[in-house]
């Protein structure tokens, strides 16, 4: 989440503004009346607790919890917002209470590029969502669709192979944060496309539509301050945008409905990526729902929005993890050597013997969730949650990287240890609250199994194939895990790791 975008010369009639609204509700209104609300860290005046959203808003609120409880009630300049970091407060909501808390927030930015509501992850609770939802879980990533991409998982892990082993006359120094990128991209965009459309020009629009995800500005906290982004140029720069990445979906729309056309005969009944599945949505092909082109745009960016970065950064993290406990990566490296013996291919079938990879996998996902904080909006209800009055339009944010790290649900869950989960049934599928990198309840995530699908066979094929080591000597313990939130949660600096060919 980017800091908010504000331009000096715009400060002080906004200044004004908010300070005789400030003085207007303190004089007038009174908060909480006879309600029992949670407790609340103290506040500015007028921003209220907006100094949460620091660079790192997580860390801030798990500090924050800490002192003040698993439940929070923030003032985000006008905005009161819950702040979850227990898995018990997580179920009661997510399971409990899950409809009163199935709206998404959406920033205005991030509502205009997607498209005003036209996609999955932002559109409002109802018949609509109810419909993009059984697309997504029905047709587009069934589990049928996600192993009919194993071709393109095996074709792609090849080509990340072989760009690895040209490293290796020059000592074999890769950089994992370009390349895992480059590789989920690839995965994402032949499974949702057919083929690859990463010329630059559409990995550049994809790069600049992540930042500009991120652009928070004043009128998202002050609705009444909507002209600032008028004036300081944001709506501007965000609806230039809006045209270019428009222009280039519809090519690509476009040229597909021709080869459709052209090949019919090939084609008929072969749909096997996710714009095809779509174009048969808008064609009336499907009977089942309509839909017309900005929601098909919609839905892409949503698939590459949601499935490239994230997918990429539990790699990395896990590849980080395993730099820094040589014991975990041997104890991981000789399970996939034992179950896939000489053979030169991993399988999938393989994969569903690797439990050690699974827990591997788990333990990074507990650790470095690559969304951190899950943005819900409370709906018409008020309700209670954990004896606390919640009122509707709450934002609530869920912090899944304090949850992940809560004493009362994980036995020091400062230590990376994978085995805590050899034995245990918890797992990253929204039902166990301790655990939810995927969120969980009706909005949870719709992408498990493409990427766990995705992460397992690439690492799996990564550490059979190579050992790997820090550059220069340097021991695990050396490496800086400052975090940096760029859209999802990496680590600061690029991973850098020697690749060793194994024969
Ligand atoms: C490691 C990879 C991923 C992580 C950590 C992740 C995480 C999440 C989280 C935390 C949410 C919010 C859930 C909630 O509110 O409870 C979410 C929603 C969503 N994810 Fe993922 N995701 C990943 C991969 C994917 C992939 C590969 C796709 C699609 C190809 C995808 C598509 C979506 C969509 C469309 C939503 C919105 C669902 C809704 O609002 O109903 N995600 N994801």
């Amino acid at each position: 989440m980017d800091e908010i975008q504000m331009q000096p010369f715009m400060l002080f009639p906004a200044l004004i503004s908010l300070f005789l609204l400030w003085f207007i509700t303190r004089s007038f209104i009174k908060p909480g009346g006879k309600n029992n609300l949670p407790p609340s860290p103290p506040k500015l005046p007028i921003l209220g607790n907006l100094n949460a959203l620091n660079s790192l808003p997580h860390q801030y609120l798990h500090s924050l919890a800490k002192k003040h409880g698993p439940l929070m009630l923030l003032q985000l300049g006008a905005i009161p917002t819950l702040i979850v970091s227990s898995a018990d407060a997580a179920r009661e909501m997510m399971r409990t209470h899950d409809l009163d808390f199935s709206h998404r927030y959406a920033f205005r930015v991030q509502a205009k590029l997607l498209y005003n509501y036209k996609d999955l992850a932002l559109s409002p609770y109802g018949e609509f969502w109810r419909q993009l939802k059984s697309i997504f879980v029905l047709k587009l990533l069934s589990n049928k669709m996600v192993q009919s991409f194993h071709s393109i998982r095996e074709e792609e892990t090849s080509i990340l192979i072989k760009r690895i082993r040209e490293h290796i006359p020059s000592g074999g120094s890769v950089n994992l944060r370009d390349m895992l990128p480059q590789f989920t991209n690839y995965v994402v965009g032949r499974s949702a496309c057919g083929r690859n459309y990463n010329g630059k020009r559409f990995w550049v629009l994809l790069k600049e539509l992540s930042e500009l995800m991120g652009a928070v500005g004043i009128p998202d906290f002050f609705p009444w301050l909507s002209w600032i982004t008028r004036l300081n140029g944001l709506d501007k720069k965000v609806d230039r945008f809006v045209k270019r990445m428009d222009d280039f979906l519809e090519g690509m729309i476009k040229e597909r409905l021709q080869t459709r056309k052209e090949q019919a005969h090939v084609l008929e009944g072969n749909r096997d990526n996710f714009l095809d599945i779509l174009l048969d949505i808008y064609e009336g092909n499907t009977g089942d729902v309509s839909m017309d082109k900005d929601g098909i745009k919609a839905m892409l960016l949503n698939v590459f929005l949601a499935g490239v970065d994230s997918t990429s950064t539990v790699m990395e993290w896990v590849m980080t993890e395993l730099l820094r406990h040589p014991t975990v990566m041997e104890k991981l490296q000789n399970e996939i050597r034992r179950i896939v013996k000489d053979e030169q291919d991993v399988k999938d079938e393989d994969i569903q013997k690797m439990h050690y990879l699974k827990a591997v996998i788990k333990e990074t996902l507990r650790y470095h969730p690559p969304i951190p904080l899950i943005l819900r909006i409370q709906g018409n209800n008020d309700v209670k949650i954990k004896g606390y009055d919640v009122r509707a339009g709450t934002l609530v944010m869920i912090n899944a990287w304090a949850i992940g790290r809560d004493p009362a649900s994980w036995d020091e869950p400062e230590k990376f240890q994978p085995e805590r989960f050899l034995n245990s049934s918890i797992d990253f599928k929204g039902l166990d609250f301790e655990l939810i990198p995927f969120g969980g309840g009706r909005r949870g995530c719709p992408g498990i199994a493409f990427s766990a699908a995705t992460i397992e066979f690439v690492l799996a094929n990564l550490l059979h194939k190579f050992n790997w080591e820090l550059p220069d000597g340097a021991q695990g313990q050396d490496l800086d895990m400052t975090e940096r939130l760029m859209g999802t949660l990496h680590r600061d600096i690029p991973l850098m790791a020697v690749a060793t060919p194994i024969k």
